[in-house]
C-alpha cells in the first residue's frame, strides 16, 4: 500500500497563468504589441459557454485582449468559414480558437483546416499535428501539453517509463502520445478494441485515462506506484439526484495503489485554459518575430 500524492492541476495552472501574465508585459514593453485571442462559439451548449467565459476571464487577467464571436446554433458552415477567413487577416488577432464540440450540421475538420496555422492556438490543424509527429516547432494542443507539464512536475525526466495512453482522440490522445514519445517514454495507445485492456493498463508507469467514459478505469487496472493522469470530465448524476464531476479513472479506488493521480475537477482542466494563453502568446511572439 503506498501513499498516493494529488496532483493540483489548479495550484499549476495559476502559477502558470502569472508566468504568461509577466511574459506578456515584457513582450508589450518590447514590440508595443498586445497579443489577442478570438474565440468562436457556435451555439448554447453550457459547458462550452463556460469554458469560453472564463477562456476571455483569464486571457484578460494575463493581460491579453479576448475577443469573443457568439454564434446562434442555426449558423451555417460557410458563414462560419468566412468569419474565420477575416479572423486569419486581422493583424491584432494573434490566436483563433473554435470551441468544440460544434453543431452536428458544421463539418469541424473543414473549420479546424480553415485557421491559419500560424493563429491556430489549439493546435489541432493537421499542420500543426504533422509539425509535432516530425518533432519541429508547433502550437501543440493545450490539454496534453498540460498534461506533460504535470507529469514533468511530478517525476522529472520521464525518459524509459512505460505510458499507457487510454483514448486515440485527434484532440487528447494522439497529441498527447507524440508528445511522450518526444520526452522518449515508451508509449502505448490503447483504446475501446484493444485486447485486455487492464492487462496493458497494468504494464503503465504513466496511465492517462483520456476515453470520456465515467470511472472506467478500475483501481486493479494499476500498477502499484504509477502516475495516473486522468483527462475525463464527465457529469454524471449520483444516487441522491445531484449531479457531480468524475473522471476516467475511479478516482477512490485507485487511493493506496497509485503513486501521484489527478483529481478531477482540479487537476488537467484548470491546465486546459493556462496553456492556451501560453500559446497565445507564443503565437504572437512568432508572428512578430521576437
Ligand atoms: N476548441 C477547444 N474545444 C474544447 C477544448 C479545447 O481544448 N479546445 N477542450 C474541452 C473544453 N475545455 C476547453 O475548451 C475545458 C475543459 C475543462 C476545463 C476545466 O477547467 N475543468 C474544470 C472543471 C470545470 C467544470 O466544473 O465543468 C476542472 O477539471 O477542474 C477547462 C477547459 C472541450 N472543448
Amino acid at each position: 500500500m503506498v501513499e498516493t500524492r494529488i496532483i493540483d492541476g489548479k495550484a499549476f495552472a495559476e502559477k502558470l497563468r502569472k508566468r504568461v501574465a509577466s511574459e506578456v508585459t515584457a513582450f508589450h514593453a518590447a514590440t508595443g504589441v498586445t497579443p489577442g485571442l478570438a474565440v468562436v462559439l457556435v451555439g448554447e451548449d453550457p459547458a462550452s459557454s463556460v469554458y469560453v467565459r472564463n477562456k476571455g476571464k483569464q486571457t484578460v487577467e494575463a493581460g491579453m485582449a479576448s475577443i469573443e464571436h457568439k454564434l446562434p446554433a442555426s449558423t451555417t458552415q460557410a458563414e462560419l468559414l468566412a468569419l474565420i477567413a477575416t479572423l486569419n487577416t486581422e493583424k491584432e488577432v494573434h490566436g483563433i480558437l473554435v470551441q468544440l464540440p460544434l453543431p452536428g450540421h458544421i463539418d469541424a475538420q473543414a473549420v479546424l483546416s480553415t485557421i491559419d496555422p500560424a493563429k491556430d492556438v489549439d493546435g489541432f490543424h493537421v499542420v500543426n499535428a504533422g509539425r509535432l509527429a516530425v518533432g519541429i516547432d508547433a502550437l501543440v494542443p493545450c490539454t496534453p501539453l498540460g498534461c506533460v507539464m504535470l507529469l514533468k512536475d511530478a517525476l522529472g525526466s520521464l525518459a524509459g517509463l512505460e505510458a499507457v495512453v487510454v483514448g486515440r482522440s485527434n484532440i487528447v490522445g494522439k497529441p498527447l502520445a507524440q508528445l511522450l514519445l518526444r520526452e522518449d517514454c515508451t508509449v502505448t495507445i490503447a483504446h475501446s478494441r484493444t485486447r485486455d485492456l487492464p492487462e496493458v493498463c497494468r504494464r503503465a508507469d504513466i496511465l492517462i485515462g483520456a476515453v470520456g467514459r465515467p470511472e472506467m478505469i478500475r483501481g486493479d487496472w494499476i500498477k502499484p506506484g504509477a502516475t495516473v493522469i486522468d483527462v475525463g470530465i464527465n457529469r454524471i448524476t449520483g444516487p441522491n439526484g445531484k449531479h457531480r464531476l468524475v473522471g476516467d479513472v475511479a478516482f477512490e479506488e485507485a487511493q493506496g495503489i497509485a503513486g501521484a493521480i489527478t483529481p478531477v475537477p482540479g487537476g488537467v482542466g484548470p491546465m486546459t485554459i493556462a496553456c492556451l494563453l501560453a500559446n497565445t502568446l507564443t503565437a504572437a511572439k512568432r508572428q512578430v518575430g521576437s
